[in-house]
Protein backbone atom coordinates (compact mmCIF):
# COMPACT_ATOMS: atom_id res chain seq x y z
CA UNK A 1 0.00 0.00 0.00
CA UNK A 2 1.17 3.64 -0.87
CA UNK A 3 2.74 5.03 2.29
CA UNK A 4 0.34 8.95 2.32
CA UNK A 5 2.90 10.73 4.40
CA UNK A 6 6.04 10.11 1.71
CA UNK A 7 6.63 12.88 -0.40
CA UNK A 8 6.41 12.34 -4.13
CA UNK A 9 9.35 10.98 -5.92
CA UNK A 10 12.09 13.49 -6.39
CA UNK A 11 13.22 15.31 -9.30
CA UNK A 12 15.83 17.44 -7.79
CA UNK A 13 19.06 16.96 -11.03
CA UNK A 14 17.67 15.41 -13.64
CA UNK A 15 20.65 15.29 -15.94
CA UNK A 16 20.35 14.91 -19.77
CA UNK A 17 22.98 12.11 -21.25
CA UNK A 18 23.75 12.23 -25.25
CA UNK A 19 22.49 8.60 -26.78
CA UNK A 20 25.39 8.35 -28.65
CA UNK A 21 27.91 8.93 -25.69
CA UNK A 22 28.48 4.86 -24.32
CA UNK A 23 30.99 6.46 -21.49
CA UNK A 24 28.68 8.81 -19.88
CA UNK A 25 26.09 6.39 -20.01
CA UNK A 26 27.96 4.08 -18.36
CA UNK A 27 28.61 6.71 -15.78
CA UNK A 28 25.49 8.45 -15.63
CA UNK A 29 24.29 5.81 -12.97
CA UNK A 30 26.40 6.43 -10.45
CA UNK A 31 26.41 10.28 -10.11
CA UNK A 32 23.26 10.64 -7.59
CA UNK A 33 21.03 12.03 -10.17
CA UNK A 34 16.83 11.46 -9.47
CA UNK A 35 16.57 11.08 -13.18
CA UNK A 36 18.21 10.49 -16.00
CA UNK A 37 17.31 11.90 -19.60
CA UNK A 38 18.98 9.88 -22.56
CA UNK A 39 18.87 12.35 -25.00
CA UNK A 40 18.49 11.43 -28.89
CA UNK A 41 17.82 15.05 -29.70
CA UNK A 42 20.10 18.12 -29.66
CA UNK A 43 23.15 16.34 -27.92
CA UNK A 44 23.39 13.91 -30.76
CA UNK A 45 24.82 15.13 -34.24
CA UNK A 46 22.65 14.11 -37.58
CA UNK A 47 24.97 11.60 -38.85
CA UNK A 48 25.36 9.97 -35.44
CA UNK A 49 21.44 9.38 -34.68
CA UNK A 50 21.08 6.35 -36.50
CA UNK A 51 23.66 4.91 -34.09
CA UNK A 52 22.19 6.59 -31.26
CA UNK A 53 18.96 5.00 -31.33
CA UNK A 54 20.13 1.67 -32.15
CA UNK A 55 22.06 1.55 -29.08
CA UNK A 56 19.02 3.43 -26.62
CA UNK A 57 17.38 0.22 -25.76
CA UNK A 58 20.05 -1.52 -24.01
CA UNK A 59 21.07 1.67 -22.69
CA UNK A 60 17.39 2.39 -20.84
CA UNK A 61 17.54 -1.44 -19.34
CA UNK A 62 20.90 -0.49 -18.19
CA UNK A 63 20.07 2.32 -15.90
CA UNK A 64 16.49 0.29 -15.28
CA UNK A 65 18.16 -2.36 -13.84
CA UNK A 66 20.62 0.33 -11.45
CA UNK A 67 17.53 1.92 -9.90
CA UNK A 68 17.26 4.49 -11.76
CA UNK A 69 14.35 6.91 -13.07
CA UNK A 70 14.64 6.78 -16.68
CA UNK A 71 13.68 9.42 -19.25
CA UNK A 72 14.19 9.14 -23.18
CA UNK A 73 13.88 12.16 -25.28
CA UNK A 74 12.89 12.87 -28.59
CA UNK A 75 12.69 14.12 -31.52
CA UNK A 76 10.27 16.99 -32.74
CA UNK A 77 7.13 15.43 -34.06
CA UNK A 78 8.21 18.09 -36.91
CA UNK A 79 11.58 16.43 -37.75
CA UNK A 80 12.82 13.63 -39.83
CA UNK A 81 13.49 11.61 -36.80
CA UNK A 82 10.48 11.62 -34.79
CA UNK A 83 8.73 8.40 -35.81
CA UNK A 84 11.81 6.24 -35.51
CA UNK A 85 12.08 7.73 -32.13
CA UNK A 86 9.02 6.75 -31.10
CA UNK A 87 9.44 3.26 -31.93
CA UNK A 88 12.73 3.38 -29.52
CA UNK A 89 10.65 4.34 -27.04
CA UNK A 90 8.32 1.37 -26.96
CA UNK A 91 11.03 -0.89 -27.52
CA UNK A 92 13.23 0.88 -24.56
CA UNK A 93 10.25 1.43 -22.32
CA UNK A 94 11.05 4.61 -20.39
CA UNK A 95 9.75 5.87 -17.21
CA UNK A 96 8.81 8.65 -19.60
CA UNK A 97 9.09 10.56 -22.89
CA UNK A 98 10.37 13.84 -22.75
CA UNK A 99 9.05 15.53 -26.06
CA UNK A 100 10.78 18.44 -27.11
CA UNK A 101 9.40 21.45 -28.58
CA UNK A 102 5.82 20.63 -26.84
CA UNK A 103 4.79 23.97 -28.37
CA UNK A 104 0.72 23.19 -28.79
CA UNK A 105 -1.60 21.41 -27.46
CA UNK A 106 -1.95 19.78 -30.82
CA UNK A 107 1.69 18.76 -31.12
CA UNK A 108 1.27 16.51 -27.77
CA UNK A 109 -1.93 15.17 -29.02
CA UNK A 110 -0.04 14.69 -32.27
CA UNK A 111 3.07 12.86 -29.88
CA UNK A 112 0.38 10.77 -27.55
CA UNK A 113 -1.03 9.34 -30.90
CA UNK A 114 1.93 8.20 -32.41
CA UNK A 115 3.28 7.02 -29.19
CA UNK A 116 0.47 5.12 -29.18
CA UNK A 117 0.02 3.73 -32.23
CA UNK A 118 4.04 2.97 -32.08
CA UNK A 119 3.41 0.71 -28.56
CA UNK A 120 4.35 3.39 -25.93
CA UNK A 121 1.76 3.71 -23.26
CA UNK A 122 3.48 6.03 -20.62
CA UNK A 123 3.36 8.90 -19.49
CA UNK A 124 5.00 12.47 -21.36
CA UNK A 125 7.44 15.40 -20.23
CA UNK A 126 6.61 18.52 -22.29
CA UNK A 127 9.80 20.67 -23.00
CA UNK A 128 8.79 24.44 -22.79
CA UNK A 129 11.31 26.26 -25.34
CA UNK A 130 9.68 28.39 -27.13
CA UNK A 131 7.85 31.47 -27.48
CA UNK A 132 4.48 29.80 -28.34
CA UNK A 133 4.74 27.54 -25.90
CA UNK A 134 4.94 29.80 -23.54
CA UNK A 135 1.93 31.36 -25.16
CA UNK A 136 -0.04 28.22 -25.34
CA UNK A 137 0.91 26.77 -21.48
CA UNK A 138 -2.59 26.78 -20.24
CA UNK A 139 -3.91 24.73 -23.37
CA UNK A 140 -1.29 22.54 -22.83
CA UNK A 141 -2.39 22.25 -19.36
CA UNK A 142 -6.03 21.51 -19.92
CA UNK A 143 -5.47 18.65 -21.92
CA UNK A 144 -2.53 17.16 -20.07
CA UNK A 145 -4.72 13.47 -18.45
CA UNK A 146 -5.67 13.32 -22.02
CA UNK A 147 -2.24 12.86 -23.01
CA UNK A 148 -0.39 11.29 -19.77
CA UNK A 149 1.39 14.70 -19.54
CA UNK A 150 3.54 14.58 -16.37
CA UNK A 151 5.63 17.24 -16.29
CA UNK A 152 6.77 20.86 -17.81
CA UNK A 153 10.71 21.14 -18.60
CA UNK A 154 12.05 24.65 -19.23
CA UNK A 155 14.40 24.64 -22.08
CA UNK A 156 16.02 27.82 -21.65
CA UNK A 157 18.39 28.13 -24.48
CA UNK A 158 16.53 27.74 -27.16
CA UNK A 159 14.06 30.00 -25.68
CA UNK A 160 16.61 32.60 -25.06
CA UNK A 161 18.00 32.23 -28.63
CA UNK A 162 14.27 32.49 -29.71
CA UNK A 163 13.51 35.52 -28.31
CA UNK A 164 16.89 36.75 -28.69
CA UNK A 165 16.78 37.79 -24.93
CA UNK A 166 20.05 38.60 -23.03
CA UNK A 167 20.59 35.96 -20.45
CA UNK A 168 22.57 37.69 -16.93
CA UNK A 169 23.47 35.59 -14.29
CA UNK A 170 20.43 36.36 -12.92
CA UNK A 171 18.49 35.70 -15.94
CA UNK A 172 16.27 38.51 -15.30
CA UNK A 173 14.73 38.72 -18.95
CA UNK A 174 13.83 34.94 -18.70
CA UNK A 175 12.09 35.34 -15.39
CA UNK A 176 8.41 36.22 -16.23
CA UNK A 177 8.56 32.93 -18.62
CA UNK A 178 10.03 30.71 -16.23
CA UNK A 179 7.18 32.01 -13.76
CA UNK A 180 4.40 31.05 -16.18
CA UNK A 181 5.86 27.36 -16.67
CA UNK A 182 5.94 27.16 -12.87
CA UNK A 183 2.15 28.27 -12.23
CA UNK A 184 0.93 26.28 -15.12
CA UNK A 185 2.65 23.33 -13.32
CA UNK A 186 0.39 24.25 -10.70
CA UNK A 187 -2.55 24.58 -11.61
CA UNK A 188 -2.47 21.18 -13.19
CA UNK A 189 -0.87 18.88 -11.32
CA UNK A 190 2.86 18.80 -13.16
CA UNK A 191 6.31 18.56 -12.16
CA UNK A 192 8.42 21.57 -13.19
CA UNK A 193 12.12 21.31 -13.65
CA UNK A 194 14.40 24.18 -14.83
CA UNK A 195 16.64 24.88 -17.30
CA UNK A 196 20.31 23.46 -18.39
CA UNK A 197 23.44 25.66 -17.06
CA UNK A 198 25.66 26.04 -19.87
CA UNK A 199 29.29 26.97 -17.88
CA UNK A 200 29.48 23.20 -15.86
CA UNK A 201 33.18 24.65 -14.57
CA UNK A 202 31.22 27.92 -12.73
CA UNK A 203 29.78 26.17 -9.66
CA UNK A 204 29.10 29.02 -7.49
CA UNK A 205 26.85 30.32 -10.85
CA UNK A 206 24.97 26.91 -11.34
CA UNK A 207 24.64 26.89 -7.36
CA UNK A 208 23.06 30.26 -7.26
CA UNK A 209 20.76 29.72 -10.50
CA UNK A 210 19.82 26.30 -8.96
CA UNK A 211 18.67 28.53 -6.08
CA UNK A 212 16.91 31.12 -7.53
CA UNK A 213 15.13 28.07 -9.45
CA UNK A 214 14.03 26.57 -6.26
CA UNK A 215 12.40 30.55 -4.98
CA UNK A 216 10.63 30.12 -8.38
CA UNK A 217 8.58 26.87 -7.42
CA UNK A 218 10.50 24.43 -9.75
CA UNK A 219 10.86 21.18 -8.25
CA UNK A 220 14.38 20.67 -10.24
CA UNK A 221 16.56 21.39 -12.14
CA UNK A 222 17.45 19.79 -15.75
CA UNK A 223 21.80 19.83 -16.09
CA UNK A 224 24.36 18.50 -18.56
CA UNK A 225 27.33 17.65 -16.30
CA UNK A 226 27.91 15.10 -13.91
CA UNK A 227 29.85 18.30 -11.56
CA UNK A 228 26.11 19.57 -11.13
CA UNK A 229 24.55 16.69 -9.14
CA UNK A 230 25.22 17.37 -6.09
CA UNK A 231 24.57 21.30 -6.09
CA UNK A 232 21.35 20.66 -7.58
CA UNK A 233 20.31 17.43 -5.13
CA UNK A 234 21.44 20.03 -2.13
CA UNK A 235 19.50 23.32 -3.82
CA UNK A 236 16.50 21.53 -4.03
CA UNK A 237 16.09 19.76 -0.50
CA UNK A 238 14.70 21.36 2.18
CA UNK A 239 17.75 23.82 3.99
CA UNK A 240 18.36 23.25 7.65
CA UNK A 241 16.37 26.27 8.28
CA UNK A 242 13.24 25.13 6.15
CA UNK A 243 13.16 21.67 8.68
CA UNK A 244 14.11 24.24 11.96
CA UNK A 245 10.91 26.07 10.97
CA UNK A 246 8.79 23.10 9.83
CA UNK A 247 9.55 21.53 12.86
CA UNK A 248 8.53 24.62 15.21
CA UNK A 249 5.35 24.95 13.27
CA UNK A 250 4.71 21.14 13.21
CA UNK A 251 5.04 21.54 17.31
CA UNK A 252 2.90 24.77 17.84
CA UNK A 253 -0.17 23.48 16.03
CA UNK A 254 0.35 19.76 18.09
CA UNK A 255 0.21 22.19 21.49
CA UNK A 256 -2.59 21.31 23.42
CA UNK A 257 -3.05 25.38 23.98
CA UNK A 258 -3.50 25.77 20.29
CA UNK A 259 -6.63 22.75 19.83
CA UNK A 260 -8.91 24.42 17.26
CA UNK A 261 -7.05 27.20 16.14
CA UNK A 262 -6.79 28.24 12.45
CA UNK A 263 -4.13 30.89 12.72
CA UNK A 264 -1.60 31.08 15.52
CA UNK A 265 1.42 33.42 16.50
CA UNK A 266 5.04 31.72 16.29
CA UNK A 267 8.12 33.96 17.09
CA UNK A 268 6.27 37.09 15.67
CA UNK A 269 4.57 35.89 13.24
CA UNK A 270 1.11 34.26 12.04
CA UNK A 271 0.88 30.73 11.03
CA UNK A 272 -2.25 28.97 9.61
CA UNK A 273 -3.43 25.36 8.91
CA UNK A 274 -2.01 26.12 5.42
CA UNK A 275 1.65 26.41 6.75
CA UNK A 276 0.85 23.42 8.66
CA UNK A 277 0.28 21.81 5.48
CA UNK A 278 3.72 22.71 3.87
CA UNK A 279 5.67 22.21 6.94
CA UNK A 280 4.71 18.68 7.10
CA UNK A 281 5.17 18.57 3.54
CA UNK A 282 8.90 19.97 3.96
CA UNK A 283 9.50 17.03 6.89
CA UNK A 284 8.20 14.38 4.66
CA UNK A 285 10.77 15.01 1.68
CA UNK A 286 13.17 16.07 4.47
CA UNK A 287 13.49 12.86 5.73
CA UNK A 288 13.05 10.89 2.29
CA UNK A 289 15.71 12.58 1.25
CA UNK A 290 17.91 11.48 4.27
CA UNK A 291 16.43 7.58 4.56
C1 LIG B 1 29.06 19.49 -21.86
C2 LIG B 1 29.85 18.26 -22.30
C3 LIG B 1 29.95 18.25 -23.81
C4 LIG B 1 31.24 18.34 -21.68
O1 LIG B 1 31.94 17.20 -22.14
P1 LIG B 1 33.40 16.86 -21.66
O2 LIG B 1 34.31 18.04 -21.84
O3 LIG B 1 33.80 15.60 -22.34
O4 LIG B 1 33.19 16.62 -20.11
P2 LIG B 1 34.22 16.12 -19.05
O5 LIG B 1 35.51 15.75 -19.68
O6 LIG B 1 34.29 17.15 -17.98
O7 LIG B 1 33.53 14.82 -18.49
C5 LIG B 1 34.00 14.24 -17.31
C6 LIG B 1 33.45 12.87 -17.16
O8 LIG B 1 32.03 12.95 -17.03
C7 LIG B 1 31.39 12.23 -18.05
N1 LIG B 1 30.22 13.02 -18.48
C8 LIG B 1 30.22 14.20 -19.08
N2 LIG B 1 28.97 14.64 -19.28
C9 LIG B 1 28.17 13.67 -18.80
C10 LIG B 1 26.76 13.54 -18.70
N3 LIG B 1 25.94 14.49 -19.22
N4 LIG B 1 26.28 12.45 -18.14
C11 LIG B 1 27.09 11.47 -17.65
N5 LIG B 1 28.45 11.53 -17.69
C12 LIG B 1 28.96 12.62 -18.27
C13 LIG B 1 32.40 12.07 -19.16
O9 LIG B 1 32.13 10.92 -19.91
C14 LIG B 1 33.68 11.96 -18.35
O10 LIG B 1 33.75 10.65 -17.83
P3 LIG B 1 35.19 9.97 -17.53
O11 LIG B 1 35.72 9.63 -18.89
O12 LIG B 1 34.89 8.79 -16.70
O13 LIG B 1 36.01 10.98 -16.82
C15 LIG B 1 29.19 16.97 -21.78
O14 LIG B 1 29.12 17.06 -20.38
C16 LIG B 1 27.83 16.66 -22.37
O15 LIG B 1 27.77 16.14 -23.48
N6 LIG B 1 26.77 16.98 -21.64
C17 LIG B 1 25.39 16.71 -22.06
C18 LIG B 1 25.02 17.59 -23.22
C19 LIG B 1 23.59 17.40 -23.59
O16 LIG B 1 22.99 16.38 -23.32
N7 LIG B 1 23.00 18.41 -24.25
C20 LIG B 1 21.62 18.37 -24.63
C21 LIG B 1 20.72 18.58 -23.49
S1 LIG B 1 20.64 20.19 -22.88
C22 LIG B 1 19.42 20.90 -23.84
O17 LIG B 1 19.20 20.49 -24.94
C23 LIG B 1 18.69 22.02 -23.24
C24 LIG B 1 17.34 22.41 -23.81
O18 LIG B 1 16.84 21.71 -24.88
C25 LIG B 1 17.31 23.88 -24.06
O19 LIG B 1 16.89 24.32 -25.13
O20 LIG B 1 17.72 24.62 -23.14
MG1 LIG C 1 16.20 22.81 -26.50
Amino acid sequence: MADENRSPAPHRSVLFVPADKPRAIEKAATLGADALILDLEDAVAEDAKAQARQSAPAAVAAWREAGMRTLLRVNGVRTDFFSGDCAVAAKAKPDAVVVAKANRAETLLKVRAALDAAGYQGPVWAMIETPTAILNLRLIGEIAADVGLEALLAGTNDLAAMLRCRLDEERRALRPHLAQIVLAARAYGLIAVDGVYNDFTDRAGFEFEARAGKALGFDGKSLIHPSQVEAANRAFSPSKDEVDWASKVVAAFEDPEHDGRGAIALDGRMVERLHLDAARAILAMAQDRTE
